[in-house]
């Protein structure tokens, strides 16, 4: 039986200056850059997360109305994953890179040019409230991992899963390394005031824009991670409709739609629409055989603002509700509902829904589709193409996004070692897997050059000897091989390599044709 989650408190606001002046002192000390050091806090969080289950779970139905399946799923045994990905792989991303062809020069080759993997210093993850443990302790676990320390804000609209965070973080990793203030807006502005070394922002692309302007001013680098109004598409041939109908209503019903990568809107051809919609139905019945209401696996709304939003597109839409349609506020439920609409400018198409609620929208052609979609939102953060192979492609050929699925919901954020993130306005920079590491991580190149080299080196002093610096282009300077239009010049050179190539582009492909010639010969020769 889980214990009732602390009373939410807010962090003292005199508190945070000292909190994050710990936290820089503690990377001062440099325990941090020990790897060892790095792989116990990660094997710490993994079992602060083990031990904290119970506790964490019965959180996130508090919270959100999280089912207990969807809170280890995509939260705790989420993160979990992570730090078991994180553990396994640290070495190997820690140690140094060195860096030889095609990097540096033959020339330089001397100079022992390497990369060195740098803790940026001291953090700051800011979390949003739809998934409050896995999208504030993934990026702590690159933050680790790259041997930073770190201040975490959580979302102050999920109380009880921000105190026990608060508690399972300061409990159990290094004191003082890591913390947690809890609060809103005064204790982010607090937190805002103080010199970071990177501040990680997971939420609105409206705080987002109020984090990025306040960072610049003391030119702190931000990773984004934001919303974005994201398109599906669906063309005459995507083979299985029914299929389709089923994968994006997942998109919708996994909590509830609050979901920053999940469709926004679909665009489907016209002569499609009356059974995509019967089969969206079928699909629906098949998740919620009792209806979604009394369904243990679908989450709630996380408050009533929220509730109110999500109400007013459905309120303002001048669409047709095709499925769905039932709210009820003393639950904070809202059915998974979908929209027939005829204009892009609907409530609907034009604002980021972020819970259980999309629109269909009919369209003649994919041209016609691409259009409104890069009309709405040129940069989502997401988008999902069920078309031919062809149509596929030229869907991701002519329309950004931060992710993309082919045939299915969104299942290029559901799989927890491949980068994620947004692009434009849907946000900066990228996180997940190797890319956790690298997003706190600062490459560092270095160079040795040794004392003996002198004096192959010295062309670069004063007084400048313009023989020595010709000498020197005619070792590095490679001649172009394309005229002042751009196109390739097949000169000497070309032909020489291709003839000794034997057509080969590679040194591979011409070493096989080589074999082949000389078996031919040896054979040729050797015929009796
Ligand atoms: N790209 C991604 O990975 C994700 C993006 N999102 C986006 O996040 C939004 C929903 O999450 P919310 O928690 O409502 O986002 P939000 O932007 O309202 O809040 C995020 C964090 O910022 C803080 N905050 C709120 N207002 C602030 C202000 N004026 N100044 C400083 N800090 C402030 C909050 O306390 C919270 O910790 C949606 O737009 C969704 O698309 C959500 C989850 C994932
Ligand atoms: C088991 C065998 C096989 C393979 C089976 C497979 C591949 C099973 C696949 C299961 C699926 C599809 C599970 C779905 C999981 C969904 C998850 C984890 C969703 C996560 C959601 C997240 C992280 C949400 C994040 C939200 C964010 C960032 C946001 O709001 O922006 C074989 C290979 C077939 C062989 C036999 C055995």
């Amino acid at each position: 039986m889980a214990t009732k989650a602390p009373e939410f408190q807010a962090t003292a606001l005199e508190a945070i200056p000292k909190i994050a002046s710990l936290a820089r002192g503690q990377f001062r000390t440099h325990k941090t850059k020990n790897i060892e050091w790095r792989k116990t806090q990660l094997r710490k969080l993994y079992w602060a997360l083990e031990d904290f289950k119970p506790q964490l779970v019965e959180a996130l139905k508090s919270d959100l109305g999280k089912s207990s399946f969807e809170a280890l799923l995509t939260e705790v045994d989420w993160v979990k994953k992570d730090c078991m990905w994180m553990l396994d792989h640290l070495d190997s991303f820690a140690k140094d890179q060195k860096l030889g062809s095609p990097d540096v020069p033959a020339t330089y080759s001397i100079m022992n040019f390497r990369v060195k993997k740098e803790p940026l210093g001291t953090v700051l993850i800011i979390g949003p409230y739809n998934y409050p443990i896995q999208l504030l302790l993934c990026p702590l676990v690159g933050a680790i991992a790259a041997g930073c320390t770190a201040v975490l804000k959580p979302s102050e609209l999920t109380p009880a899963c921000a105190m026990w965070t608060k508690e399972l973080i300061e409990k159990r990793l290094d004191s003082g390394s890591f913390s947690v203030v809890n609060g809103a807006i005064p204790e982010t502005n607090a937190l805002m005031a103080e010199k970071w070394d990177k501040i990680f922002f997971t939420g609105s692309a409206q705080v987002g824009s109020i984090i990025a302007q306040k960072a610049a001013q003391t030119l702190t680098p931000v990773v984004l991670e934001l919303g974005g109004k994201n398109p599906a598409f669906i063309t005459k041939n995507c083979g299985n409709l029914a299929l389709a109908a089923r994968r994006l209503l997942w998109g919708k019903t996994q909590n509830a739609g609050q979901v920053c990568m999940s469709q926004n809107y679909v665009l489907i051809d016209k002569d499609l629409v009356p059974t995509f919609i019967e089969f969206l139905k079928v699909a629906y019945k098949d998740m919620f055989p009792n209806g979604a209401k009394a369904s243990p696996d679908l989450s709630r709304i996380v408050n009533k603002r929220h509730f109110h939003r999500i109400k007013k597109m459905l309120d303002d839409t001048q669409g047709k509700i095709v499925m769905g349609g039932e709210l009820d506020e003393s639950e904070l439920y809202i059915e998974p509902t979908a929209v027939l609409v005829n204009s892009v400018n609907d409530s609907m198409m034009q604002e980021e829904s972020f819970g259980p609620i999309f629109s269909i929208y009919p369209v003649n052609t994919l041209d016609e589709a691409l259009n409104i979609a890069n009309l709405i939102h040129r940069t989502p953060l997401s988008l999902f193409t069920f078309g031919n192979k062809a149509e596929n492609k030229r869907i991701l050929n002519e329309m950004t996004s931060g992710g993309a699925t082919i045939n299915d919901g969104f299942f290029h954020g559901a799989v927890n070692t491949v980068p994620f993130g947004g692009v434009g306005d849907s946000g900066w920079g990228a996180y997940r897997g190797k890319a956790s590491f690298d997003s706190f991580t600062h490459f560092r190149t270095i160079a040795e050059t040794p004392g003996w080299a002198e004096k192959l080196i010295r062309v670069r002093y004063m007084p400048y000897d313009f023989k020595a610096l010709a000498f020197l282009n005619r070792l590095t300077e490679k001649s172009p091989n394309f005229d002042r239009s751009g196109k390739v010049v097949k000169g000497l050179g070309y032909w020489v390599k291709f003839l000794f190539g034997l057509g080969g582009k590679s040194a591979k492909g011409a070493f096989l044709r080589w074999l082949v010639v000389l078996a031919a010969h040896y054979m040729y020769t050797n015929r009796s």
